[in-house]
């Protein structure tokens, strides 16, 4: 575990960037630094691997000062991840991704043979190890950035901004990446960003930093959304907020109905009376293999033939167990009916979340909600 105690760093000029920091960072888990601009965030990272040394306080790295410890020891168990990569242009993707295990004295074929492996855990083909960097887009580049801080396999990782110079696209695809590769490697990760939704999207905990380096809250992301200690955060976190929340809330709270799921084989003569029997304007309509076609409204079709004869309207689904009540909320939106069809894993239709079952559970999710810790302000009051 690596913990600030009160850390305060206080540059020639004066300037104080970070101010009697305490926080702790738990050990495999990601922790993002959030705040706006010279919050203090990048000069909190680097007083880990000691770019910069604290002017006050101390920073514990497993119960270890990390002052006592020689800058080039220390940096060998911490991986460290910038923005644009910072890749070293003359050399090969391969050799880049090597850097430390080189330095390390590892032999050659080791090192490449370990480069090579961590290329494809990235997501990246083997054929880009023999380019340079400026032969890979900004996005593969980061990939590289990554897997050259993870090389020498450190169990700490530093992450400084890393997919901010990317688009949008590329930068959720990275975001994701680095959530698969957490789940198997583990690493305490700590993470900056400017990017409030970055934060909640990647973060186990949330350190919202305010200008002047002084903590403004330190949460998980859920916590955070629901409970914001100051008007700060509030105003930092955005509008959306309640329905971000969602996101964490579980849709297993979601009463499920499986009578007005019919099979595309029912005979048109019949489908009127199955929705007048459930009391719906909407079924939902399966395949044979008990998959999703979509929703028709019975008192609209004719009489003769059957299902198969007229066209469902779109759907939304939500996969029941994983999903959050946010994507069941959106798969209704998407569908006409106004509820959503819940599917297994495997993409068969178990029932239907109606109207009043979503309703029931947002209900439940705003009454556990933490308790706000100051009074509610109006949408317009600047906190
Ligand atoms: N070497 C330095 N000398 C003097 N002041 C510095 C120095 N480095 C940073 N600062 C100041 O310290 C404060 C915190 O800087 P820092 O880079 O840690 O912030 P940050 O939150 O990472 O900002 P950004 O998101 O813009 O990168 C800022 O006011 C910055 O101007």
């Amino acid at each position: 575990m690596i913990r600030f105690d009160g850390v305060t760093k206080r540059y020639a000029d004066g300037t104080v960037a970070v101010d009697h920091l305490d926080l702790e960072v738990p050990t495999g888990e990601i922790t993002v630094l959030v705040g706006p601009s010279g919050c203090g965030k990048t000069t909190s990272l680097r007083m880990i691997n000691r770019m910069i040394d604290p002017s006050e306080g101390r920073i514990m790295l497993d119960d270890v000062d990390v002052r006592t410890i020689d800058p080039p020891t220390l940096r060998r168990g911490i991986g460290y991840v910038i923005q644009q990569a910072g890749l070293f242009p003359h050399r090969t993707i391969l050799d880049n991704i090597a850097t430390v295990p080189y330095l390390l004295g590892w032999d050659r074929k080791r090192a490449r043979s370990t480069a090579l492996e961590l290329l494809e855990r990235v997501g990246l083909a083997p054929e880009m190890a023999r380019r340079y960097p400026f032969q890979l887009s900004g996005g593969q580049q980061q990939r590289v950035g990554v897997a050259r801080a993870l090389a020498a396999d450190p169990p700490v990782l530093l992450m400084d901004e890393p997919f901010s110079a990317v688009d949008p696209v590329v930068r959720a695809s990275l975001q994701d990446e680095l959530i698969r590769l957490q789940a198997e490697l583990h690493k305490t990760i700590v993470f900056v960003t400017h990017d409030i939704d970055e934060a909640i999207k990647l973060g186990d905990r949330v350190a919202v930093l305010r200008v002047g380096g002084k903590l403004a809250q330190v949460a998980d992301p859920a916590t955070l959304l629901a409970a914001p200690a100051d008007g700060f955060v509030r105003e930092f976190l955005g509008r959306d907020r309640g329905i971000r929340r969602l996101s964490f809330v579980a849709d297993t709270g979601l009463r499920l109905r499986s009578d007005l799921v019919v099979p595309v084989t029912s005979d048109l003569s019949r489908v009127a009376g199955v929705a007048a029997d459930v009391e719906s304007p909407w079924l939902a309509v399966v395949d044979e293999d008990n998959r999703p076609l979509g929703w028709v409204a019975p008192a609209d079709l004719p009489r003769a033939g059957t299902l198969r004869d007229v066209r469902p309207l779109p759907y939304g689904t939500f996969v029941r167990g994983k999903d959050s009540l946010r994507t069941a909320l959106d798969a209704a939106l998407l569908s006409p009916s106004g509820c959503a069809i819940a599917v297994n894993g495997d993409g068969r239709v178990i029932g239907v979340a109606t109207r009043e079952s979503l309703d029931e559970a947002l209900a439940l999710a705003a009454s556990e909600a933490p308790e706000p810790h100051d009074a509610p302000v109006r949408e317009d009051a600047d906190g």
